[in-house]
């Protein structure tokens, strides 16, 4: 899919309006660039655990739109975009509002990340996305197929990695239920399975993940009663905390984000029978002692702590 990309000059002052602006004439793909550090609730709401340092905030901004070239004429747009930065100069300062336009871009949102995704394997299993061929030297492994669509988790990420290897360590054959806060994709709950879970629940945040999930368990042949998915947050969803259950679990698993995972730790207990394993991770190295912290003032035994490039994961216990 072709696109053309727009870029507005302007103030930090005014690219809220400006992107209102932009909503309002029907645009879509919206970018702004500027120096502003992002504040720690847009960091979690982005899963960003940390971020290169910025320039100082200079007060300037690049405010960017795609319109999709598809051959029809984009003029009466562009003079309604003009028209709509003049009327904001009356309420805010706009800078220069010279917009300059840059060469078409291939640009396919939902679709580009997959040049990235190809087959792995971690021990004896093989993740494969579901558009590639299984290779005959695979063919002895145990198959998970994903297609995450807008979800996170291709099983690439470390931190995925990290879980997927503690699940292979405690799942044994104890055929344990295993709760998935954070399901994503689902990569996790479907592994838990794949390796002898009896059944999974999973929760997450985004209810497009629920899609994902329930899609992802299809694909690889897992019958939908196998699972359950709730949206919502079950830190302080009493609701979700009901559906979920006490004292349930053999296993909890949760790749969010350390700043996730330290209010979560309190509820975790509650979730998990006597002995119960806790895996997370999600954890940037820095952050590794307060979540190990959080996780034993939760009353939780840790375990093992484990090391994959910058990410941690904290295995624990419920005694
Ligand atoms: C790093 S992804 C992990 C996805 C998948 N489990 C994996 O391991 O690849 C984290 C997921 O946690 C979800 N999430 C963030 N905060 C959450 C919360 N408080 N409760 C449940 N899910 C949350 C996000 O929407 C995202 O899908």
């Amino acid at each position: 899919m072709k696109w053309k990309k727009y870029t507005i000059d302007t103030t930090t002052a005014a690219e809220d309006y400006m992107s209102s602006m932009l909503m309002e004439l029907g645009i879509e793909g919206i970018e702004i660039e500027d120096n502003i550090p992002l504040t720690k609730a847009d960091q979690s709401e982005m899963f960003i655990d940390f971020l290169p340092e910025l320039p100082p905030d200079e007060g300037k901004s690049r405010v960017s739109f795609y319109i999709e070239d598809d051959g029809s004429d984009t003029t009466d747009l562009l003079i309604a975009v003009k028209k709509g930065l003049e009327e904001l100069r009356n309420t805010v300062e706009v800078g220069s509002g010279e917009i300059t336009s840059s060469e078409t871009e291939d640009l396919d949102w939902i679709n580009n990340w997959k040049k990235y995704f190809s087959s792995f394997t971690i021990g004896n299993i093989l993740i494969k996305p579901t558009w590639e061929e299984i290779q005959a030297e695979d063919e002895d492994k145990l198959l998970i197929e994903i297609d995450p669509g807008i979800s996170f988790g291709t099983g690439k990420h470390e931190t995925t990695q990290l879980c997927i290897r503690q699940l292979q360590k405690y799942i044994g054959d104890r055929h344990p239920k295993v709760l998935d806060v954070g399901c994503g994709s689902g990569i996790l709950s479907i592994v838990a399975l794949k390796l002898g879970a009896s059944a999974v629940v999973g929760t997450d945040l985004d209810p497009d993940c629920m899609t994902s999930t329930r899609e992802n368990m299809q694909v690889n042949g897992l019958k939908p009663e196998l699972g359950e998915f709730y949206v919502g947050n079950l830190i302080d969803d009493a609701e979700l905390q009901n559906k979920v259950g006490e004292e349930e679990y053999e296993i909890v698993v949760a790749n969010i984000l350390a700043d996730v995972i330290i209010p979560m730790a309190p509820v975790i207990p509650a979730r998990l029978k006597k002995g119960g394993i806790f895996i997370t991770s999600g954890i940037i190295d820095f952050k590794e002692n307060e979540v190990k912290e959080a996780i034993e003032s939760a009353g939780l035994t840790v375990l093992e702590i484990n090391h994959q490039g910058e990410w941690v994961n904290i295995t624990a216990q419920k005694g």
